[in-house]
């Protein structure tokens, strides 16, 4: 597993969508062969989302062969609903960019029969042969996707109960009511996620210091369902500098050398370190993260 430390958010945001660039990229996708995306939702993929429709934008990447699957979606609130993970993603994401809309899945959290639409969608993942690479975010305790603490390693796409610290975290986007929060979700799994053949995980701000610590430092535990990620063969943190209070610096200077002797071995554009420069410009960046 590598560890990307960067100095705050943005330049983490940043590395992570150059990365996501590079990679499909070098892909090459075709509408044979697309590349499957796994995507989240949440206030961690939102700057990523901004530099991935600037680099459609300036036509440094397409989407046109890209298929995508979210990761979650809310119970029993509208599609359109301003809070729904459909809606979120059309804002931030799809309606800017050139990605067909029959490749774009997410779970409906009002299908009638919700675990056929979970067992569905696992099928649609499998019928394009997996996801490539799995963007993922994590909440403060730990979870990805909505596997709450206690999920199974293994579990695939299902119906969840969300946890009381998920439904007040997320009471901000419902006026600051919990009784507006919706307490089921529709999910795909910890296994769902580790299926996929690369794994990419954005983890950012001193409240999400202590699930970063359980995550790589500590042993492979439900209760931090994001922790599974020590036995993917190929998976990637993508973390700013307040997350890593709680780690040991030992762990942080080990991570920091090895990028640093990668950069040395294969060169800075290569391990996605030097980023558009009209995105920097437009941004209002410093060259200090190019
Ligand atoms: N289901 C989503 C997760 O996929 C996301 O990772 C988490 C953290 O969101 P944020 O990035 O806003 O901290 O929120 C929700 O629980």
């Amino acid at each position: 597993m590598r560890l990307v430390i960067r100095d705050d958010p943005v330049a983490a945001a940043f590395y992570t969508a150059n990365y996501v660039k590079r990679r499909i990229l070098e892909f090459a996708p075709t509408a044979e062969k697309p590349f499957v995306l796994g995507l989240p939702t949440g206030s961690s993929p939102i700057n990523i989302y901004k530099y991935l429709v600037e680099f459609n934008k300036a036509g440094e990447l397409s989407f046109e062969h890209v298929v995508t699957f979210n990761m979650d979606e809310y119970v029993g609130i509208p599609r359109d609903h301003p809070e729904s993970y459909h809606t979120f993603m059309y804002n931030h994401l799809f309606k800017h960019i050139d990605i067909k809309p029959e490749n774009i899945n997410i779970l409906n959290g009002n299908a009638e029969e919700l675990d056929k639409e979970c067992l569905a969608y696992e099928d649609k993942i499998k019928s394009f042969g997996g996801i490539e690479m799995f963007l993922g975010g994590i909440g403060p305790d730990g979870h990805i996707a909505f596997n709450e603490p206690g999920s199974s390693m293994k579990s695939r796409t299902r119906v969840k109960t969300l946890a009381y610290e998920t439904v007040l975290a997320n009471a901000r986007f419902f006026g600051g009511d919990v009784n507006k929060v919706p307490k089921l979700a529709l999910t795909v799994g910890v296994g769902t996620v580790m299926s996929a053949r690369e794994v990419v995980i954005i983890i950012t701000g001193a409240h999400k210091a202590i699930a970063l610590y359980k995550c790589i430092e500590e042993g492979i535990n439900h209760m931090w369902t994001v922790s599974s990620i020590q036995m993917h063969p190929s998976a990637m943190i993508v973390c700013d500098e307040d997350s890593t209070l709680e780690l040991h610096v030992k762990t942080v200077r080990y991570f920091k050398s090895i990028e640093q002797v990668q950069e040395e071995l294969i060169g800075r554009e290569n391990i996605g370190l030097k980023g558009s420069i009209s995105s920097l410009s437009k941004m209002n960046f410093t060259n200090k993260y190019v």
